[in-house]
């Protein structure tokens, strides 16, 4: 079937309103780009997601709608589900459905992190080195979910876990994956040792995919997914990672910090070089040991829950 697809700038303060505005008059996913990625390339390295988050300066807003839909009637539409957007910048053009979803898995290899961490898709060969011993394997499908493993912040996290893997550190721990998007973090994080994990995400797409990419990787029994309210807020966990956006991080400080037991550790990602003075600024009461890792634009905070 073929998609109608419109897309519109906006920044990262706009866009959680304009993707409301979008999906109230009934948009099948929204994603978001960089609005300057002009090469193949850097298109290839986006992951198409519904709920995907804004990790660019300069963003463009992506939504898709069935084929048939009238371009007038929706332009009306969005003005009536929210007047104070100016919607006369919006672009519509006409997609196939696998330009849409799927092309840019015909690019997805087999990648490494860390030591002993591999993320293969479900369709690929195991790679030489990651049928070693020791190896971590997780076969994925991000779907339409965020997480393969080529966006930064996500690599970020998963070198993280593996060197928590490395120092025996995620041995028998519960990890909560907070903004699972596919599942990657919470799936390597079992392959590394974990006895269980929790992944939360408010895109139920997300946790669809999570629950999936477990099944394919036998350990559905030992993860668990909810929406963010039905988590069982009473649950303390040894180790935590959230690859939000910083805007989230800081707003969900408070939350995030009371979810991590006593002396047990938080990884923090989705946060832009220039943003982490102000999400330290926010999670530096609860966590000492402060630490940052960089990869290209993108910082990780990690600390310890102070005791
Ligand atoms: C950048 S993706 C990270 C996916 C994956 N954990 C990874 O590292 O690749 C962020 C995910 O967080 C989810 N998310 C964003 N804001 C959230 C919130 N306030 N509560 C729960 N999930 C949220 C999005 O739906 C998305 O799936």
């Amino acid at each position: 079937m073929p998609f109608l697809e419109l897309t519109l700038p906006c920044t990262e303060v706009e866009q959680p309103r304009y993707e409301r505005a979008l999906e109230n008059v009934g948009a099948l996913a929204v994603t978001l780009s960089d609005a300057h990625a002009d090469a193949p390339d850097e298109q290839a390295i986006f992951e198409p997601g519904v709920g995907a988050m804004p990790l660019w300066a300069e963003l463009s807003l992506t939504a898709l709608f069935p084929g048939t839909t009238p371009r007038e009637l929706l332009l009306h539409a969005l003005e009536a589900a929210d007047d104070g957007i100016d919607w006369s910048h919006v672009e519509f053009r006409e997609v196939a459905d696998q330009d849409w979803e799927r092309a840019w898995m015909d690019q997805y290899e087999p990648l490494k992190f860390g030591e002993r961490t591999w993320i293969v898709p479900w369709n690929h060969a195991l790679p030489e080195g990651a049928d070693r011993d020791g190896s971590a394997v997780v076969r994925l499908d991000p779907g339409l979910a965020f997480g393969s493993g080529t966006h930064q912040t996500t690599a970020l996290c998963l070198q993280w876990l593996d060197g928590l893997a490395g120092r025996g550190e995620l041995d028998d721990a519960t990890v909560l994956d907070f903004g699972c998007g596919s599942g990657i973090l919470a799936l390597a994080a079992l392959k590394l040792g974990a006895a269980g994990a929790v992944g939360v995400d408010n895109d139920p797409q997300a946790l669809i995919a999570t629950a999936d990419n477990a099944e394919r990787n036998n350990v559905r029994d030992r993860l668990a997914v909810y929406l963010p309210d039905d988590e069982p807020a009473a649950m303390r966990y040894p180790v935590v990672v959230a690859n939000i956006l910083a805007s989230a991080l800081i707003s969900l400080a408070d939350e995030l910090a009371a979810r991590v037991a006593p002396g047990g550790r938080i990884a923090l990602s989705g946060i832009l070089a220039g943003q982490e003075d102000e999400v330290i600024a926010r999670f530096e009461r609860a966590f000492e040991q402060l630490q940052l890792a960089r990869l290209d634009d993108w910082i990780r905070i990690d600390g310890v829950r102070r005791r």
